[in-house]
């Protein structure tokens, strides 16, 4: 292959008169233009010949297609490629050459057929594939709209209300519920899938199996009437679920233009309004975030050197509380055996019940069957003591974040843990240096930081210090792959990335609240930006003890900026401290519904009165962009210090600690990239301006003050700074 094309297609015409085009474009076979315009000359060429018959596309390597190259979309953005004509492709190539031609065309689908992949399967006349295969149009999600033709013929398939979901969704569907749905003509074994394809081919030319154009077909389309009341309906839920995004809406209007109007019309439409898509900002958000996702598990110096991952056989874990138990949880859902190791019976009958309830949930909700829930338990064992440790590859510690306990375990587990085994601790703040400090192990002390529920919680951030060997990272980050987590490697710091940026967020709030601010509205603001959460409703539900805990952290290893506000220590005294006590910032009734309490004022004129700060009139009236900007530019601030310091590697692990870790809205592409929509200069503007009238906890750093100056982006690499990866 030439070096400067991206994949190709070839084809081979059989002595049955089959053209069979190949999809060759490693490692999904995506729909790079060049694929696409090599499909076409074959296409035009098998048309041409006479020992053709009828033509069979699939994908090389197991796969069909992961769909439309979306590097392709950068490049458009970037303005590094022109864009074809609108509707080249789905009209011209994918309509009119392809299921408009006078031979047929079959699918063999394997493994994939994802996006354009699966939109390129639905222009044939027939689609077979393996049992193994997934058939989705995912690009909502990555904030385009299903681009060749896949807002027209997925209804006319499989009937509006489930295409509408399958799009919606984004989720795939498996071969056989595919079949049921009329989306595959047959589900066959791999081996028999080019022969099957072969034969049916052959057969719609001698007129045995129908010639279906999926374009042309009705019988699956409600009445016109219905089809509006599910599209408004559609567009109801939209609304609600994706309030700051178009993509979805525009993706509507292109279902509801062919179906009111007619597939022709429908496909132009949905021409129109995917090119459109590509320029807007959360869709250039989406597009970073999905290969930022998958940059995460590549780091330099690190997955660069040719180690193998060791394979891990058995896992213990050492504590099974909250977080003892969702990582056992997720370590046994993925096959690891796992010994639990609690202090006492009781514990330890309360750690394994707790990683019951989590399983069992599944049950409940159908996710999981019976016999798979006993199997998946069968991998769970208890333990009080170190003596089933002999011959395990990994450790988890989740004890209680003490010191001086973390450290005395891992002298214990030096004794009896064979030699190779890697030790991990999941703390969220303490230094793993004096964790590992009575030890010589500090090659093979790491941290292995999950999140809460961690067998939900999507990050697991590894935690490097300059001991820490590479082969041990890139084990974890093979742990971390099969336990479905996206990783993150950072290095060593008090509250590593994700809590460094989450500490000013809620300091933020704090101050505004004393200062005037209602915490209601910044809550409200907030949400609507796309948290999850607000702040307040978030320190309800993590709870005030985590919340002291933490800020104790903080305020003894960054006092300079750290705003010490008294509001949670004052509510704790009263007892109440969060959800738990169905008391904190919010008053929660038996539904775990919150709503607002009139005496929250007093805990805040109380702490006013400690801190000796004033209301100040500017910040009670403050617009939701104002609550947005002294929120969040304290995070981005934090954000810098942590790249400039070589805590993260890359920009982009920031934007995927952001959205993985605290909820960032990924339409808005992670903190730091949110950051360059803005402009470091602005930034550091407001935050120096604030700093002079609030103080030091908004005084920009000086990373942030030498990328404004340059008007330099925040995310360009940092040369200088040491790495400590
Ligand atoms: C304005 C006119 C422009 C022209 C018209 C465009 C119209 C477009 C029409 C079309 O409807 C749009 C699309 O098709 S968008 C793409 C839709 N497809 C997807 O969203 C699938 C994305 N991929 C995945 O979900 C997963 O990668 C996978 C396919 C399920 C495989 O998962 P797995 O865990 O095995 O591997 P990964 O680590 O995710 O991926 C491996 C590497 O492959 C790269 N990759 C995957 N899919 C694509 C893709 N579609 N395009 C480009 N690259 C892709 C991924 O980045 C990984 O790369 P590495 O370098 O990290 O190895
Ligand atoms: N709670 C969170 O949201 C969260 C998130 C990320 C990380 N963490 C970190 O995870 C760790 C555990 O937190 P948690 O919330 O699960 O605490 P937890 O109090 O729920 O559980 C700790 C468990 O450790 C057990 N334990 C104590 N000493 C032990 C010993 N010597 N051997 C075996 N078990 C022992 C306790 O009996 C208890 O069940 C802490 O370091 C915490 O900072 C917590």
């Amino acid at each position: 292959m030439d070096s400067r094309t991206k994949g190709k297609t070839v084809m081979e015409v059989g002595g049955d008169g089959v053209a069979v085009i190949t999809l060759i474009n490693p490692p999904v076979n995506s729909l790079s233009f060049d694929v696409l315009y090599n499909l076409k000359s074959n296409y035009e060429e098998a048309l041409s010949r006479n020992d053709v018959k009828a033509i069979v596309i699939t994908g090389a390597k197991g796969k069909f297609s992961g769909g439309f190259d979306i590097s392709g979309f950068g490049e458009i953005q970037k303005g590094t490629r022109k864009e074809p004509k609108v509707g080249y492709i789905s009209i011209d190539i994918i309509t009119d050459l392809l299921e408009a031609a006078r031979k047929p065309s079959v699918a063999a689908i394997d493994g994939l057929a994802l996006g354009g992949g699966l939109e390129l399967s639905m222009a044939c006349h027939a689609r077979i594939s393996t049992p193994g295969a997934q058939l989705g149009l995912p690009e909502l999600q990555l904030g385009v709209i299903p681009g060749f033709g896949g807002t027209q013929r997925l209804p006319r398939l499989v009937g509006l209300t489930k295409a509408l979901e399958m799009i919606l969704t984004s989720k795939p569907v498996r071969a056989e519920e595919g079949h049921s749905l009329g989306l595959i003509d047959a589900v066959v074994p791999s081996a028999e899938l080019l022969t099957t394809a072969r034969r049916w081919a052959l057969d719609i030319v001698e007129r045995r199996k129908p010639w279906i154009s999926s374009l042309l077909k009705t019988d699956k389309l409600p009445p016109l009437g219905e089809a509006r009341e599910i599209l408004k309906f559609a567009r109801g839920q939209t609304r609600k679920q994706a309030p700051n995004m178009k993509h979805p809406l525009m993706c509507l209007d292109a279902l509801e233009m062919g179906i009111v109007s007619g597939p022709r019309a429908g496909l132009e439409k949905e021409a129109e309004v995917g090119s459109q898509v590509i320029s807007l900002d959360t869709t250039k958000g989406l597009i970073h975030v999905f290969f930022s996702q998958r940059g995460t598990a590549k780091v330099p110096g690190v997955t660069d050197g040719g180690l193998v991952p060791r394979k891990i056989k058995k896992v213990a874990i050492i504590g099974g509380g909250l977080m003892g138990s969702g990582i056992a949880t997720a370590l046994i859902l993925s096959n690891y055996p796992v010994i639990l190791k609690e202090v006492n019976e009781k514990f330890l009958e309360a750690g394994i019940g707790r990683v019951k309830a989590n399983l069992q949930s599944r049950v409940r909700k159908g996710s999981m069957s019976k016999e798979k829930f006993e199997k998946t338990m069968s991998l769970l064992k208890g333990s009080l003591d170190y003596e089933s440790f002999r011959d395990v590859d990994m450790v988890i510690e989740a004890v209680i974040e003490n010191i001086s306990l973390k450290q005395q375990i891992f002298a214990d587990l030096e004794k009896y843990c064979p030699q190779h085994c890697i030790l991990a601790s999941n703390t969220s703040t303490i230094d793993l240096n004096k964790i590992g400090e009575r030890t010589k192990s500090q090659d093979r002390i790491v941290g292995a930081h999950f999140f809460s529920p961690a067998h939900v919680m999507p990050l697991l951030e590894i935690v490097r210090t300059n001991h820490t060997s590479a082969q041990v990272i890139v084990d974890l980050l093979d742990v971390g792959k099969k336990i479905k987590k996206t990783p993150v490697v950072v290095g060593n710091c008090t509250g590593f990335a994700v809590n460094r940026m989450f500490f000013p967020y809620t300091q933020a709030a704090m101050f505004l609240v004393e200062r005037g601010a209602d915490p209601y509205l910044i809550d409200m603001a907030i949400s609507k930006f796309g948290m999850p959460m607000g702040p307040f409703r978030l320190c309800d539900l993590v709870g005030f003890g985590v919340a002291i805990a933490t800020a104790t952290q903080f305020i003894e290893n960054f006092p300079e900026r750290t705003y010490k506000s008294m509001i949670i220590p004052l509510m704790q005294e009263d007892k109440r401290a969060g959800e738990a006590t169905r008391k904190g910032f919010y008053l929660y009734d038996d539904k775990r519904k919150a709503k607002p309490d009139p005496e929250l004022k007093k805990y805040i004129e109380k702490a006013r009165s400690i801190s000796g700060g004033n209301v100040d009139p500017k910040l009670v009236k403050l617009s939701e962009k104002e609550i947005i900007e002294m929120t969040f530019f304290p995070v981005v601030n934090e954000a810098c210090r942590v790249f400039a310091e070589g805590i993260a590697v890359k920009a982009a692990d920031l934007d995927i600690a952001a959205i993985m870790g605290m909820g960032f809205p990924p339409y808005r592409g992670g903190i730091m990239f949110w950051a360059d929509s803005m402009g470091s200069k602005y930034i550091y503007s407001r935050l120096d301006e604030w700093s002079k009238t609030y103080g030091d906890f908004f005084k920009p750093c000086a990373f942030l003050a030498e990328r404004a100056s340059k008007g330099a982006p925040l995310s360009a690499p940092v040369e200088q700074a040491r790495s400590r990866l």
